[in-house]
């Protein structure tokens, strides 16, 4: 990474980093440990609990959410120690347009470069996506992870904490199917087999975090993102009412935030968290994010359960590999049109 801030990296006046912003207070923690007790009535508390701060906040922090600690530690490690390697190194496992898997330094948010290198790795590799983002295009490509031969044991450290991520996502997505009146395994085979990937980032200390962001503002393509801090801040969110605030980070548990595809699944009721980061210029800041989205054949669209004559659909569906491909695109290229979500399916009312 440059250390210097080339322009590329400074952000239009209008979405720069405001340092008057303050610390968000109340932010919900939940305690998944009912779903391990299995009472019946302390797992309807939870699940008001759940709908309650994803309406509120659209986020929640889990505690007790059942990722063990050796696994996550094992991944904090290894990946410190990738992010260390010479760039030559990191650069044979680059990603590009056609393959989006591995690492890459020039990420794009709406056309601005962030300040972050980034490794993504499929929780479930190799998968099978469409070659393009083109509505009408038939063509698939079988994509799989780039494993980097160093450091010894990255892969293994990743894969253990992609699967972990996966199953937690399983179950609070059974938690979210429960908080929306449908059987408990409604999206399970939605997401079998998935392409949902980890996204392992790395922001380096930055000259001039007044100009640049780490991750430009963005809602997250998922249905729902299971986020991995370190106790470094830089986690940014806006509320409802437009206002943005600090995260800061609660050791030991993982951020858990809706994304489009569950803005549509489930016909708006949960709409999802605008977001970005900050960058600093002392401190290295680590994060993970699982992308838990469905399977790339799925046509996401408002459950059926979920609209009748009164709710009428509020998006029009699309096919999710398309999607995703539509996507992943724009963190690469400087697309006349704005990124895709789930709003461009809007249905006139
Ligand atoms: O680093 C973070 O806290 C957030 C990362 C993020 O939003 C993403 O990778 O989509
Ligand atoms: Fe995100």
């Amino acid at each position: 990474m440059a250390c210097e801030v080339e322009s590329a990296y400074i952000q239009p006046t209008d979405t720069r980093p405001d340092p008057t912003i303050q610390v968000a207070q109340g932010i919900p923690v939940i305690d998944l440990s009912p779903l391990d007790s299995g009472d019946k009535s302390q797992v309807n508390q939870l699940v008001e609990e759940v709908k309650a701060a994803l309406k509120e906040w659209r986020m929640f922090f889990v505690v007790n959410h059942g990722i063990p600690a050796d696994i996550r530690q094992n991944a904090d490690e290894k990946i410190a120690q990738f992010f260390a390697l010479p760039l030559e190194e990191k650069l044979k496992v680059q990603r590009d347009f056609k393959d989006t898997l591995g690492y890459f330094n020039k990420e794009l948010t709406h056309n601005t470069k962030d300040w972050v290198e980034v490794y993504d790795y499929f929780v479930n590799s190799p998968v099978e996506l469409p070659a393009n983002a083109e509505a009408d295009c038939p063509k698939m490509v079988t994509l799989a992870n780039k494993r980097p031969e160093n450091p010894l044991g990255f892969v293994e450290a990743c894969d253990a904490y992609g699967k972990e991520a996966e199953r937690l996502g399983f179950r609070l997505l059974e938690v979210i199917a429960l908080s929306l009146g449908l059987p408990s395994k409604r999206f399970q085979a939605y997401f079998e087999n998935s392409g949902s990937f980890n996204r392992v980032n790395h922001y380096p200390p930055c000259p001039s975090p007044s100009l640049v962001l780490g991750k430009g503002c963005h809602t997250d393509a998922s249905a729902l993102t299971v986020l991995a801090t370190d106790n470094v801040s830089g986690l940014e969110i806006k509320r409802k009412d437009g206002k943005w605030l600090k995260v800061n980070p609660l050791p030991g548990a993982y951020i858990i935030n809706t994304g489009e595809a569950m803005n549509v699944f489930s016909n708006g009721y949960y709409e999802s968290l605008e977001h970005r980061v900050v960058a600093n210029t002392n401190q290295h800041r680590y994060s993970m994010g699982f992308s838990f989205g469905p399977a790339s054949h799925v046509m996401v669209k408002p459950l059926k359960e979920l609209v009748n004559e009164l709710n009428p659909p509020k998006f029009k569906g699309f096919m999710w590999g398309k999607f995703y491909r539509s996507r992943r695109n724009s963190n690469f290229l400087r697309l006349n049109a704005e990124n895709l979500e789930a709003r461009h399916f809007k249905i006139n009312q």
